[in-house]
């Protein structure tokens, strides 16, 4: 069960507008978009400093860009929210960083999202159930959504990805936003490129590509939600995988042999979850360079690293506790969700690295079976038809 979205505390309330807000260049009649962030992590704060340059530039966006925060108190005893809007950082989650001061920090959920016509959802995954069931039914006619969440959600009848909760508990159409982006490098605009998933509407994908799209970060979209989103749900399954090598000190090709296994299950189980997946996705940013930048720089290769070097004796929540400061590890629970859809479907016995990582995590079985699992040879007879996906 995904834990419910807690409720926040309103502390000061936000200025209730950028100061600055203007019609820039005018909307000549037609529609202007109003956007809002929700989510105010590492990627989420760097999404708002994107998404905040390009729409004060834009004359088709607002200028204020809201970004919804889950309010906490620093330390010092201030409010997060208010040191954000105090500061124009985010000093929790990136520290050092100005997001553009056309960005308002908010608390309150239902407040952030009103006036928005442009949803940017950006959150660790396992909040985004409770964060949807507060929205439901709270949201502007027409507004159209976008999800940069890596991860999904299992359900009684099979695996539910984000976009798709977020369509059907909001009633909106949801695109997605993948691909190699590790949050600081983006922060200290490094060049990056991303991929923006969608359905059929090919004149909002540009949209959102419009809004994302800088010098140093480039956006391609292409038609593809579920195999976008697959691609960032699953390279973090593989990310564990690449961090128990590193920490067991198996070497650069030990690695990149997970880091090709990982790829190929990735692709075979996409497919078999949803055959309109393309190929060709897999070699986009989201694909293949999501899957490398995270098997060399992410996080969750590094907390996977430690459990591996701890011999799995200190768990994952208390190294992520320890080392990430209050931000989430996808992987872990995304091992735990894949392995229960391979369960259910009696498909455990081909995806043997996949199902090996969760064993791994919960201590079933000692890092090292990483690099034996392979004695277990994907059995294609257990699923039709199913060799071709490999
Ligand atoms: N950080 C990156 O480099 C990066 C890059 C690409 C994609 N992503 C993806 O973006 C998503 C968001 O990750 P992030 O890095 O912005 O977050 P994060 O891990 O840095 O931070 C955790 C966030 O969760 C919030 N939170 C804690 N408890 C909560 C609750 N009960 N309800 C709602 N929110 C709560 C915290 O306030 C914080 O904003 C994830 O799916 C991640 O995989 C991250
Ligand atoms: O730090 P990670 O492991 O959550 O990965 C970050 C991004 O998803 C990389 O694109």
């Amino acid at each position: 069960m995904a834990p419910p979205v807690a409720m926040e505390s309103q502390g000061t309330a936000p200025p209730n507008s950028f100061s600055n807000q203007g019609e820039t260049g005018g909307d000549g009649g037609s529609q202007k978009f109003r956007v809002t962030v929700v989510g105010s992590g590492n990627w989420g704060s760097v999404a708002a400093k994107l998404i905040a340059s390009n729409a004060f530039k834009l004359t088709s966006f607002y200028d204020e860009v809201r970004m919804w925060v889950f309010e906490e108190t620093l330390p010092s005893g201030e409010k997060l929210t208010d040191v954000i809007n105090r500061t124009n950082e985010n000093v929790k989650y990136l520290p050092g960083i100005k997001l553009g001061r056309n960005v308002i920090a908010d608390p309150d959920l239902d407040n952030a999202v009103r006036d928005a016509n442009m949803l940017v959802f950006v959150t660790p995954h396992q909040f985004m159930e409770g964060i949807c069931k507060r929205l439901a039914g709270k949201l502007k006619q027409g507004v159209e959504a976008i999800s940069l969440v890596k991860g999904m959600e299992v359900k009684m009848e099979g695996p539910c990805m984000i976009s798709s909760l977020i369509s059907e508990q909001l009633k909106v159409n949801c695109c997605v936003l993948m691909g190699a982006n590790i949050a600081n490098e983006i922060a200290v605009e490094k060049f990056s490129e991303a991929t923006v998933g969608y359905r059929v509407n090919k004149e909002i994908a540009e949209k959102w590509v419009q809004l994302f799209n800088t010098s140093y970060f480039m956006v391609t979209p292409v038609q593809d939600v579920e195999g976008v989103e697959l691609c960032g749900t699953l390279k973090n399954v593989v990310a564990l995988a690449a961090g128990f090598v590193d920490g067991l000190e198996m070497g650069n090709n030990t690695k990149a042999a997970i880091m090709r296994i990982g790829l190929r299950e990735m692709r075979a189980l996409s497919k078999l979850l949803f055959s309109s997946v393309k190929d060709s996705t897999f070699f986009e940013s989201c694909g293949v360079a999501d899957l490398i930048t995270t098997c060399l720089g992410g996080r969750n290769r590094k907390v996977a690293e430690a459990f591996a070097k701890n011999g799995g004796k200190r768990s994952f929540n208390e190294l992520e506790a320890e080392m990430l400061q209050g931000q989430k590890l996808q992987g872990v629970s995304t091992a735990r969700e894949v392995y229960e859809v391979l369960s259910y479907r009696g498909w455990l016995e081909l995806f043997p690295l996949f199902a090996t990582v969760h064993e791994i995590c919960i201590g079933k079985l000692p890092p090292t079976a990483i690099v034996e699992y392979s004695e277990h040879k994907p059995n294609f007879s257990l699923v039709e038809g199913s060799a071709q996906f490999f």
